[in-house]
Protein backbone atom coordinates (compact mmCIF):
# COMPACT_ATOMS: atom_id res chain seq x y z
CA UNK A 1 0.00 0.00 0.00
CA UNK A 2 1.52 3.70 -0.93
CA UNK A 3 1.81 6.88 1.08
CA UNK A 4 -0.43 8.82 -1.28
CA UNK A 5 -0.87 12.59 -1.35
CA UNK A 6 -4.34 14.30 -2.95
CA UNK A 7 -3.89 18.05 -4.09
CA UNK A 8 -7.44 19.28 -4.13
CA UNK A 9 -10.84 18.61 -2.99
CA UNK A 10 -13.71 19.08 -4.59
CA UNK A 11 -15.68 16.67 -6.16
CA UNK A 12 -12.92 14.14 -8.03
CA UNK A 13 -10.09 14.84 -5.34
CA UNK A 14 -12.38 14.16 -2.18
CA UNK A 15 -13.83 11.01 -3.93
CA UNK A 16 -10.43 9.97 -4.93
CA UNK A 17 -8.75 10.11 -1.68
CA UNK A 18 -11.44 9.04 0.48
CA UNK A 19 -11.74 5.79 -1.69
CA UNK A 20 -7.95 5.17 -2.18
CA UNK A 21 -7.69 5.39 1.84
CA UNK A 22 -10.97 2.98 1.45
CA UNK A 23 -8.79 0.13 -0.36
CA UNK A 24 -6.26 0.20 2.04
CA UNK A 25 -3.70 3.47 0.99
CA UNK A 26 -2.36 5.90 3.53
CA UNK A 27 -3.71 9.22 2.10
CA UNK A 28 -3.62 13.06 2.98
CA UNK A 29 -5.92 15.18 1.16
CA UNK A 30 -4.48 18.93 0.95
CA UNK A 31 -6.83 22.42 0.02
CA UNK A 32 -5.99 25.95 0.12
CA UNK A 33 -9.59 26.55 1.40
CA UNK A 34 -9.28 26.45 5.21
CA UNK A 35 -13.22 26.04 6.03
CA UNK A 36 -13.13 23.15 3.55
CA UNK A 37 -10.37 21.45 5.48
CA UNK A 38 -11.73 22.30 9.16
CA UNK A 39 -14.95 20.72 8.25
CA UNK A 40 -13.24 17.23 6.51
CA UNK A 41 -10.96 16.72 9.43
CA UNK A 42 -14.37 16.26 11.19
CA UNK A 43 -15.43 13.73 8.78
CA UNK A 44 -17.56 15.99 7.07
CA UNK A 45 -18.07 16.52 3.15
CA UNK A 46 -18.05 20.08 1.99
CA UNK A 47 -19.94 18.78 -1.00
CA UNK A 48 -23.30 16.56 -1.52
CA UNK A 49 -22.20 13.06 -2.41
CA UNK A 50 -24.42 10.12 -1.30
CA UNK A 51 -22.22 7.85 0.66
CA UNK A 52 -19.57 10.15 1.18
CA UNK A 53 -20.02 11.28 4.55
CA UNK A 54 -19.94 7.89 6.05
CA UNK A 55 -16.85 6.92 3.86
CA UNK A 56 -14.88 9.74 4.92
CA UNK A 57 -15.75 8.83 8.97
CA UNK A 58 -15.06 5.35 8.85
CA UNK A 59 -11.37 6.03 7.04
CA UNK A 60 -10.34 8.75 9.08
CA UNK A 61 -11.28 6.49 12.38
CA UNK A 62 -9.21 3.76 10.47
CA UNK A 63 -6.68 6.18 10.57
CA UNK A 64 -5.47 6.39 6.78
CA UNK A 65 -7.62 9.34 5.69
CA UNK A 66 -6.16 13.08 6.71
CA UNK A 67 -6.83 16.65 5.57
CA UNK A 68 -4.19 19.46 6.18
CA UNK A 69 -3.48 23.25 4.31
CA UNK A 70 0.29 22.07 4.50
CA UNK A 71 1.26 21.33 1.14
CA UNK A 72 4.12 20.32 2.82
CA UNK A 73 2.98 18.48 5.31
CA UNK A 74 0.80 16.57 2.48
CA UNK A 75 3.66 15.81 0.48
CA UNK A 76 6.42 15.19 3.42
CA UNK A 77 6.21 10.54 2.89
CA UNK A 78 4.22 10.91 -0.13
CA UNK A 79 4.83 8.07 -3.15
CA UNK A 80 2.38 9.62 -5.07
CA UNK A 81 0.95 12.58 -5.85
CA UNK A 82 -2.92 13.44 -7.48
CA UNK A 83 -3.86 16.93 -9.25
CA UNK A 84 -7.19 16.81 -8.69
CA UNK A 85 -7.89 20.93 -8.55
CA UNK A 86 -10.14 22.66 -10.90
CA UNK A 87 -9.46 23.27 -14.88
CA UNK A 88 -11.99 26.04 -15.66
CA UNK A 89 -12.60 27.50 -18.40
CA UNK A 90 -11.42 30.54 -20.09
CA UNK A 91 -13.74 33.35 -21.51
CA UNK A 92 -12.57 31.59 -24.89
CA UNK A 93 -13.56 28.42 -23.98
CA UNK A 94 -10.17 27.24 -23.31
CA UNK A 95 -8.89 25.49 -20.37
CA UNK A 96 -7.89 28.01 -17.25
CA UNK A 97 -4.57 25.88 -16.16
CA UNK A 98 -3.83 28.19 -13.50
CA UNK A 99 -4.67 25.76 -10.34
CA UNK A 100 -2.83 23.15 -12.22
CA UNK A 101 0.63 25.29 -12.63
CA UNK A 102 -0.18 26.54 -9.25
CA UNK A 103 -0.38 22.69 -8.13
CA UNK A 104 2.73 22.04 -9.89
CA UNK A 105 4.63 25.08 -8.06
CA UNK A 106 3.31 23.70 -4.65
CA UNK A 107 4.85 20.12 -5.36
CA UNK A 108 8.17 21.28 -6.63
CA UNK A 109 8.72 23.39 -3.63
CA UNK A 110 7.58 20.85 -1.17
CA UNK A 111 8.31 17.31 -2.19
CA UNK A 112 12.15 15.64 -0.72
CA UNK A 113 11.75 11.96 -1.89
CA UNK A 114 12.99 10.55 -5.28
CA UNK A 115 11.36 8.57 -7.66
CA UNK A 116 7.27 10.36 -7.02
CA UNK A 117 4.84 9.82 -9.41
CA UNK A 118 2.77 12.92 -10.04
CA UNK A 119 -0.76 11.69 -11.15
CA UNK A 120 -3.03 14.48 -13.01
CA UNK A 121 -6.27 13.52 -12.06
CA UNK A 122 -8.03 17.10 -13.53
CA UNK A 123 -8.87 17.25 -16.82
CA UNK A 124 -6.48 18.99 -19.31
CA UNK A 125 -5.97 19.78 -22.86
CA UNK A 126 -3.38 17.19 -24.91
CA UNK A 127 0.19 18.36 -23.67
CA UNK A 128 -0.36 19.72 -20.44
CA UNK A 129 1.23 16.68 -18.20
CA UNK A 130 4.06 17.87 -20.26
CA UNK A 131 3.91 21.16 -19.08
CA UNK A 132 3.27 20.06 -15.29
CA UNK A 133 7.11 18.18 -15.81
CA UNK A 134 8.70 21.13 -16.75
CA UNK A 135 6.75 23.52 -14.12
CA UNK A 136 7.97 20.98 -11.53
CA UNK A 137 11.37 20.31 -13.40
CA UNK A 138 12.22 24.74 -13.34
CA UNK A 139 11.07 24.94 -10.00
CA UNK A 140 12.94 21.84 -7.50
CA UNK A 141 15.16 23.20 -5.09
CA UNK A 142 17.26 19.71 -5.29
CA UNK A 143 17.96 16.94 -8.09
CA UNK A 144 14.91 14.69 -7.30
CA UNK A 145 13.64 12.26 -9.78
CA UNK A 146 9.98 12.50 -10.51
CA UNK A 147 7.85 10.69 -13.06
CA UNK A 148 4.54 12.11 -14.18
CA UNK A 149 1.27 10.10 -15.07
CA UNK A 150 -2.05 11.37 -17.14
CA UNK A 151 -4.83 9.19 -14.95
CA UNK A 152 -8.32 11.04 -15.91
CA UNK A 153 -11.37 10.53 -14.37
CA UNK A 154 -14.89 9.32 -15.38
CA UNK A 155 -16.73 9.47 -12.54
CA UNK A 156 -19.82 10.77 -12.30
CA UNK A 157 -21.53 13.48 -9.53
CA UNK A 158 -24.19 12.16 -7.38
CA UNK A 159 -22.56 8.87 -8.06
CA UNK A 160 -19.34 9.68 -7.53
CA UNK A 161 -18.42 6.69 -4.69
CA UNK A 162 -20.33 4.13 -6.94
CA UNK A 163 -18.63 4.94 -10.45
CA UNK A 164 -14.87 4.95 -8.71
CA UNK A 165 -15.81 1.15 -7.77
CA UNK A 166 -17.34 0.33 -10.62
CA UNK A 167 -16.09 2.21 -13.09
CA UNK A 168 -15.66 0.71 -16.97
CA UNK A 169 -12.38 1.60 -17.22
CA UNK A 170 -9.12 3.30 -15.68
CA UNK A 171 -6.84 5.07 -18.23
CA UNK A 172 -3.36 5.23 -17.34
CA UNK A 173 -1.15 7.44 -19.40
CA UNK A 174 2.68 7.20 -18.92
CA UNK A 175 5.91 7.21 -20.65
CA UNK A 176 7.88 5.10 -18.49
CA UNK A 177 6.91 1.32 -17.44
CA UNK A 178 8.05 1.44 -13.57
CA UNK A 179 5.36 4.77 -13.45
CA UNK A 180 2.84 3.23 -14.99
CA UNK A 181 3.18 0.51 -12.96
CA UNK A 182 2.73 1.61 -9.98
CA UNK A 183 -0.39 3.54 -10.75
CA UNK A 184 -1.56 0.02 -11.85
CA UNK A 185 -0.91 -1.14 -8.23
CA UNK A 186 -2.45 1.70 -6.64
CA UNK A 187 -5.87 0.88 -8.39
CA UNK A 188 -5.34 -3.11 -9.00
CA UNK A 189 -7.78 -2.90 -5.55
CA UNK A 190 -10.48 -1.46 -7.34
CA UNK A 191 -10.65 -4.63 -9.39
CA UNK A 192 -11.82 -2.29 -12.30
CA UNK A 193 -10.04 -3.08 -16.18
CA UNK A 194 -6.90 -0.79 -16.56
CA UNK A 195 -5.89 0.46 -19.93
CA UNK A 196 -2.70 1.71 -20.28
CA UNK A 197 -1.60 3.82 -23.25
CA UNK A 198 0.87 7.47 -23.80
CA UNK A 199 -0.25 10.75 -22.32
CA UNK A 200 -1.30 12.30 -24.90
CA UNK A 201 -3.84 9.48 -25.61
CA UNK A 202 -4.60 9.60 -22.31
CA UNK A 203 -5.42 13.34 -22.33
CA UNK A 204 -7.62 13.06 -25.14
CA UNK A 205 -9.77 9.89 -23.80
CA UNK A 206 -11.35 11.85 -21.60
CA UNK A 207 -11.92 14.82 -23.84
CA UNK A 208 -13.20 12.68 -26.32
CA UNK A 209 -15.61 10.54 -24.19
CA UNK A 210 -17.48 13.19 -22.83
CA UNK A 211 -17.51 15.17 -25.92
CA UNK A 212 -19.24 11.91 -27.45
CA UNK A 213 -21.88 11.66 -24.48
CA UNK A 214 -22.83 15.73 -25.27
CA UNK A 215 -22.84 14.17 -28.72
CA UNK A 216 -25.37 11.53 -27.80
CA UNK A 217 -27.57 13.80 -25.43
CA UNK A 218 -27.43 16.81 -28.24
CA UNK A 219 -28.30 14.22 -31.04
CA UNK A 220 -31.52 12.96 -28.77
CA UNK A 221 -32.87 16.31 -27.92
CA UNK A 222 -32.86 17.05 -32.28
CA UNK A 223 -34.59 13.81 -32.77
CA UNK A 224 -36.79 14.45 -29.71
CA UNK A 225 -37.87 18.29 -31.03
CA UNK A 226 -38.32 16.90 -34.46
CA UNK A 227 -40.38 14.04 -32.96
CA UNK A 228 -42.90 16.56 -31.33
CA UNK A 229 -43.29 17.63 -34.93
CA UNK A 230 -44.18 14.67 -36.52
CA UNK A 231 -45.88 12.92 -33.78
CA UNK A 232 -43.49 10.66 -32.67
CA UNK A 233 -42.50 9.64 -29.11
CA UNK A 234 -38.80 10.33 -28.48
CA UNK A 235 -39.09 7.99 -25.63
CA UNK A 236 -40.03 4.70 -27.54
CA UNK A 237 -37.43 5.93 -30.21
CA UNK A 238 -34.80 5.96 -28.27
CA UNK A 239 -35.40 2.53 -26.39
CA UNK A 240 -35.60 1.35 -29.84
CA UNK A 241 -32.38 2.52 -31.02
CA UNK A 242 -30.63 1.76 -27.62
CA UNK A 243 -31.68 -1.66 -28.66
CA UNK A 244 -29.28 -1.81 -30.95
CA UNK A 245 -26.00 -2.88 -29.02
CA UNK A 246 -24.15 -0.78 -31.25
CA UNK A 247 -25.43 2.00 -30.30
CA UNK A 248 -26.41 1.40 -26.24
CA UNK A 249 -29.21 2.80 -24.60
CA UNK A 250 -27.32 5.23 -22.53
CA UNK A 251 -27.41 8.66 -22.65
CA UNK A 252 -30.39 9.11 -24.73
CA UNK A 253 -32.48 10.79 -22.24
CA UNK A 254 -33.73 13.89 -24.36
CA UNK A 255 -34.46 16.70 -22.14
CA UNK A 256 -32.94 20.75 -21.68
CA UNK A 257 -29.94 19.63 -22.46
CA UNK A 258 -26.88 18.78 -20.44
CA UNK A 259 -25.01 21.22 -17.69
CA UNK A 260 -22.63 20.81 -15.02
CA UNK A 261 -19.02 21.08 -14.27
CA UNK A 262 -17.58 19.45 -17.12
CA UNK A 263 -19.92 18.57 -20.47
CA UNK A 264 -19.91 22.22 -21.06
CA UNK A 265 -16.57 23.27 -20.36
CA UNK A 266 -14.70 20.10 -21.59
CA UNK A 267 -17.12 20.69 -25.21
CA UNK A 268 -15.56 24.37 -25.43
CA UNK A 269 -12.07 23.01 -24.99
CA UNK A 270 -11.63 20.27 -27.05
CA UNK A 271 -12.96 22.59 -29.64
CA UNK A 272 -10.05 25.12 -28.71
CA UNK A 273 -7.73 21.81 -28.08
CA UNK A 274 -8.86 21.68 -32.55
CA UNK A 275 -8.42 25.39 -33.03
CA UNK A 276 -4.54 25.61 -31.78
CA UNK A 277 -4.03 22.76 -34.14
CA UNK A 278 -6.14 24.42 -37.69
CA UNK A 279 -8.98 21.51 -37.08
CA UNK A 280 -12.01 23.50 -36.91
CA UNK A 281 -14.10 20.52 -35.27
CA UNK A 282 -17.99 21.24 -37.07
CA UNK A 283 -19.93 18.48 -35.30
CA UNK A 284 -18.62 19.24 -31.52
CA UNK A 285 -19.91 22.80 -32.24
CA UNK A 286 -22.76 22.19 -33.34
CA UNK A 287 -23.52 19.83 -30.49
CA UNK A 288 -22.60 22.99 -28.04
CA UNK A 289 -25.06 25.35 -30.00
CA UNK A 290 -27.90 22.57 -30.15
CA UNK A 291 -27.51 22.27 -26.12
CA UNK A 292 -27.35 25.95 -25.72
CA UNK A 293 -30.95 25.88 -27.05
CA UNK A 294 -32.32 23.29 -25.56
CA UNK A 295 -32.00 24.81 -21.83
CA UNK A 296 -34.40 27.68 -23.02
CA UNK A 297 -36.73 25.09 -24.51
CA UNK A 298 -39.32 25.24 -21.77
CA UNK A 299 -39.40 29.39 -21.85
CA UNK A 300 -39.69 29.28 -25.61
CA UNK A 301 -42.49 26.52 -25.04
CA UNK A 302 -44.35 28.60 -22.42
CA UNK A 303 -43.88 32.20 -24.52
CA UNK A 304 -45.46 30.12 -27.56
CA UNK A 305 -48.55 28.54 -25.55
CA UNK A 306 -48.92 32.13 -23.43
CA UNK A 307 -48.15 34.58 -25.68
CA UNK A 308 -46.82 37.01 -22.86
CA UNK A 309 -45.15 35.65 -19.20
CA UNK A 310 -45.69 38.66 -18.14
CA UNK A 311 -46.71 38.95 -14.51
CA UNK A 312 -47.15 34.84 -14.60
CA UNK A 313 -45.55 32.86 -11.32
CA UNK A 314 -44.02 30.04 -12.41
CA UNK A 315 -42.87 27.15 -10.38
CA UNK A 316 -38.80 26.14 -11.06
CA UNK A 317 -38.72 22.50 -9.58
CA UNK A 318 -35.25 21.42 -9.29
CA UNK A 319 -32.00 23.91 -9.75
CA UNK A 320 -28.74 21.78 -9.83
CA UNK A 321 -27.74 20.59 -13.19
CA UNK A 322 -28.58 17.01 -12.22
CA UNK A 323 -30.24 15.11 -9.34
CA UNK A 324 -28.37 13.95 -6.11
CA UNK A 325 -25.70 17.05 -6.42
CA UNK A 326 -25.66 20.58 -5.17
CA UNK A 327 -23.49 21.50 -7.88
CA UNK A 328 -25.33 24.46 -9.95
CA UNK A 329 -22.64 25.04 -12.76
CA UNK A 330 -23.45 25.55 -15.49
CA UNK A 331 -27.30 24.26 -14.86
CA UNK A 332 -29.80 24.75 -17.09
CA UNK A 333 -31.93 26.49 -14.52
CA UNK A 334 -29.64 29.17 -14.28
CA UNK A 335 -30.25 29.96 -18.09
CA UNK A 336 -34.27 29.63 -17.48
CA UNK A 337 -34.39 31.75 -14.58
CA UNK A 338 -32.80 34.59 -15.85
CA UNK A 339 -34.92 34.22 -19.15
CA UNK A 340 -38.08 34.35 -16.87
CA UNK A 341 -37.12 37.20 -15.25
CA UNK A 342 -36.21 39.12 -18.32
CA UNK A 343 -39.90 38.35 -19.63
CA UNK A 344 -41.43 39.61 -15.64
CA UNK A 345 -42.67 36.39 -14.63
CA UNK A 346 -42.67 36.11 -10.94
CA UNK A 347 -40.29 32.94 -10.41
CA UNK A 348 -40.44 30.83 -6.89
CA UNK A 349 -37.67 27.92 -6.96
CA UNK A 350 -37.28 24.36 -5.20
CA UNK A 351 -35.15 22.28 -4.93
CA UNK A 352 -34.06 19.39 -2.13
CA UNK A 353 -29.85 20.12 -1.66
CA UNK A 354 -29.03 22.42 -4.04
CA UNK A 355 -30.79 25.53 -2.93
CA UNK A 356 -28.02 27.50 -0.91
CA UNK A 357 -25.96 27.03 -4.01
CA UNK A 358 -28.22 28.67 -5.79
CA UNK A 359 -28.71 31.38 -4.00
CA UNK A 360 -25.47 32.64 -4.56
CA UNK A 361 -25.40 31.91 -8.58
CA UNK A 362 -29.06 32.79 -9.39
CA UNK A 363 -29.37 35.26 -6.79
CA UNK A 364 -32.70 37.26 -5.23
CA UNK A 365 -34.35 38.16 -8.63
CA UNK A 366 -36.27 35.08 -7.83
CA UNK A 367 -38.14 33.23 -4.87
CA UNK A 368 -37.00 30.38 -3.11
CA UNK A 369 -39.80 28.54 -2.20
CA UNK A 370 -38.99 25.82 0.75
CA UNK A 371 -41.30 22.96 -0.39
CA UNK A 372 -43.05 21.75 -3.71
CA UNK A 373 -45.95 22.89 -2.47
CA UNK A 374 -44.93 26.34 -1.49
CA UNK A 375 -43.46 26.75 -5.14
CA UNK A 376 -46.72 25.71 -6.79
CA UNK A 377 -48.68 27.70 -4.67
CA UNK A 378 -51.23 29.94 -6.76
CA UNK A 379 -48.42 29.34 -9.86
CA UNK A 380 -49.79 30.03 -13.81
CA UNK A 381 -46.87 27.86 -14.55
CA UNK A 382 -44.79 24.80 -13.36
CA UNK A 383 -41.30 24.05 -15.05
CA UNK A 384 -39.37 21.03 -14.04
CA UNK A 385 -35.46 20.80 -14.41
CA UNK A 386 -34.07 18.04 -12.52
CA UNK A 387 -35.58 14.61 -11.97
CA UNK A 388 -34.96 14.35 -8.33
CA UNK A 389 -36.90 11.64 -6.66
CA UNK A 390 -38.87 13.71 -4.58
CA UNK A 391 -40.37 15.51 -7.92
CA UNK A 392 -40.59 12.27 -9.85
CA UNK A 393 -42.70 10.67 -7.07
CA UNK A 394 -44.91 13.74 -6.76
CA UNK A 395 -48.89 12.60 -6.73
CA UNK A 396 -49.68 14.18 -9.49
CA UNK A 397 -52.99 15.96 -7.66
CA UNK A 398 -50.91 18.19 -6.07
CA UNK A 399 -49.81 19.89 -9.50
CA UNK A 400 -53.95 20.61 -9.61
CA UNK A 401 -54.56 21.29 -6.01
CA UNK A 402 -51.61 23.62 -5.58
CA UNK A 403 -51.92 25.91 -8.95
CA UNK A 404 -53.63 28.69 -9.71
CA UNK A 405 -54.24 26.79 -13.41
CA UNK A 406 -51.93 23.39 -13.50
CA UNK A 407 -49.79 23.39 -16.74
CA UNK A 408 -46.76 22.23 -16.85
CA UNK A 409 -43.65 22.26 -18.60
CA UNK A 410 -41.68 19.39 -18.31
CA UNK A 411 -37.85 19.08 -18.92
CA UNK A 412 -37.11 15.73 -17.95
CA UNK A 413 -39.99 14.02 -19.06
CA UNK A 414 -41.08 12.54 -15.60
CA UNK A 415 -44.27 10.91 -15.77
CA UNK A 416 -46.08 8.66 -17.76
CA UNK A 417 -48.16 10.09 -20.66
CA UNK A 418 -50.64 7.36 -19.39
CA UNK A 419 -50.25 8.86 -15.42
CA UNK A 420 -50.59 12.46 -16.78
CA UNK A 421 -53.68 11.75 -18.44
CA UNK A 422 -55.62 10.61 -15.62
CA UNK A 423 -55.24 13.93 -13.95
CA UNK A 424 -57.00 17.53 -14.76
CA UNK A 425 -53.80 18.82 -15.97
CA UNK A 426 -52.01 20.64 -19.41
CA UNK A 427 -48.78 18.78 -19.68
CA UNK A 428 -46.26 19.38 -21.91
CA UNK A 429 -42.94 17.86 -22.47
CA UNK A 430 -40.16 16.76 -24.24
CA UNK A 431 -40.38 14.76 -27.58
CA UNK A 432 -43.44 13.64 -26.70
CA UNK A 433 -46.94 14.65 -27.49
CA UNK A 434 -48.94 17.12 -25.81
CA UNK A 435 -51.72 16.60 -23.29
CA UNK A 436 -54.14 19.99 -23.71
CA UNK A 437 -57.02 20.28 -21.13
CA UNK A 438 -59.93 22.91 -21.76
CA UNK A 439 -59.06 23.86 -17.77
CA UNK A 440 -56.64 26.40 -18.38
CA UNK A 441 -57.90 29.57 -20.89
CA UNK A 442 -55.00 31.71 -22.36
N1 LIG B 1 -16.75 17.29 -10.99
C1 LIG B 1 -16.72 16.16 -11.68
O1 LIG B 1 -17.68 15.40 -11.68
C2 LIG B 1 -15.51 15.77 -12.47
C3 LIG B 1 -14.44 16.64 -12.63
N2 LIG B 1 -13.35 16.27 -13.37
C4 LIG B 1 -12.20 17.18 -13.49
O2 LIG B 1 -11.50 17.14 -12.23
C5 LIG B 1 -10.96 18.43 -11.92
C6 LIG B 1 -11.45 18.88 -10.56
O3 LIG B 1 -12.85 19.09 -10.65
P1 LIG B 1 -13.76 19.34 -9.34
O4 LIG B 1 -13.40 18.33 -8.33
O5 LIG B 1 -15.15 19.46 -9.82
O6 LIG B 1 -13.15 20.76 -8.88
P2 LIG B 1 -13.58 21.69 -7.66
O7 LIG B 1 -13.52 23.08 -8.18
O8 LIG B 1 -14.82 21.17 -7.03
O9 LIG B 1 -12.39 21.50 -6.60
C7 LIG B 1 -11.07 21.91 -6.78
C8 LIG B 1 -10.43 22.07 -5.40
O10 LIG B 1 -9.03 22.33 -5.56
C9 LIG B 1 -8.62 23.26 -4.56
N3 LIG B 1 -7.33 23.85 -4.97
C10 LIG B 1 -7.10 24.73 -5.98
N4 LIG B 1 -5.77 24.99 -6.06
C11 LIG B 1 -5.16 24.26 -5.09
C12 LIG B 1 -3.80 24.10 -4.67
N5 LIG B 1 -2.79 24.73 -5.28
N6 LIG B 1 -3.54 23.28 -3.62
C13 LIG B 1 -4.55 22.64 -2.99
N7 LIG B 1 -5.83 22.75 -3.33
C14 LIG B 1 -6.15 23.55 -4.38
C15 LIG B 1 -9.78 24.22 -4.45
O11 LIG B 1 -9.77 24.92 -3.23
C16 LIG B 1 -10.98 23.23 -4.57
O12 LIG B 1 -11.38 22.77 -3.31
C17 LIG B 1 -11.35 19.32 -13.10
O13 LIG B 1 -10.31 19.32 -14.03
C18 LIG B 1 -12.56 18.64 -13.69
O14 LIG B 1 -12.71 18.91 -15.06
C19 LIG B 1 -13.25 15.05 -13.95
C20 LIG B 1 -14.27 14.13 -13.81
C21 LIG B 1 -15.46 14.41 -13.04
O1 LIG C 1 -15.88 14.88 -16.65
C1 LIG C 1 -16.79 14.93 -15.83
O2 LIG C 1 -16.91 15.81 -14.99
C2 LIG C 1 -17.87 13.92 -15.82
O3 LIG C 1 -18.93 14.42 -16.67
C3 LIG C 1 -20.08 13.60 -16.72
O4 LIG C 1 -20.63 13.42 -15.42
P1 LIG C 1 -21.61 14.50 -14.72
O5 LIG C 1 -21.45 15.83 -15.40
O6 LIG C 1 -21.37 14.42 -13.27
O7 LIG C 1 -23.10 13.98 -14.94
P2 LIG C 1 -23.88 13.18 -16.11
O8 LIG C 1 -24.69 12.15 -15.46
O9 LIG C 1 -22.98 12.76 -17.21
O10 LIG C 1 -24.86 14.31 -16.63
C4 LIG C 1 -24.38 15.47 -17.29
C5 LIG C 1 -25.54 16.26 -17.85
O11 LIG C 1 -26.12 15.58 -18.95
C6 LIG C 1 -27.52 15.47 -18.78
N1 LIG C 1 -27.98 14.20 -19.40
C7 LIG C 1 -27.35 13.03 -19.12
C8 LIG C 1 -27.76 11.86 -19.72
C9 LIG C 1 -28.82 11.87 -20.64
O12 LIG C 1 -29.23 10.84 -21.21
N2 LIG C 1 -29.44 13.05 -20.89
C10 LIG C 1 -29.04 14.22 -20.30
O13 LIG C 1 -29.62 15.29 -20.58
C11 LIG C 1 -27.75 15.51 -17.27
O14 LIG C 1 -29.04 15.98 -16.97
C12 LIG C 1 -26.67 16.51 -16.85
O15 LIG C 1 -27.13 17.83 -16.97
C13 LIG C 1 -19.68 12.21 -17.24
O16 LIG C 1 -20.81 11.35 -17.25
C14 LIG C 1 -18.58 11.60 -16.38
O17 LIG C 1 -18.15 10.37 -16.95
C15 LIG C 1 -17.40 12.57 -16.33
O18 LIG C 1 -16.38 12.09 -15.48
Amino acid sequence: MKNIAVVGTGYVGLVTGVCLSDIGHDVTCVDIDEQKVEKMKKGISPIYEPGLDELMKKNIENGRLHFTTSHKEAFKDAEVIYIAVGTPQKEDGSADLRFVEQAAKDIAENIERDGVVVVTKSTVPVGTNYKVRNWIKSLLKKDIHFDVVSNPEFLREGSAIYDTFHGDRIVIGADNERAASIIEEVNKPFGIPIFKTDIHSAEMIKYASNAFLATKISFINEIANICEKVGANVEDVAYGMGLDTRIGPQFLRAGIGYGGSCFPKDTKALVQIAGNVDHKFDLLEAVINVNNKQQVKLVEKARNRFGSLQGKKVALLGLAFKPNTDDMREAASIVIAKELVKDGAFVAAYDPVAMENAKRVIGNEIMYANSIEEALHDADIAMIVTEWNEIKNLSLDTFVRYMKTPVVFDGRNCYSLEEVAKHNIEYHSIGRESILRSVVSI
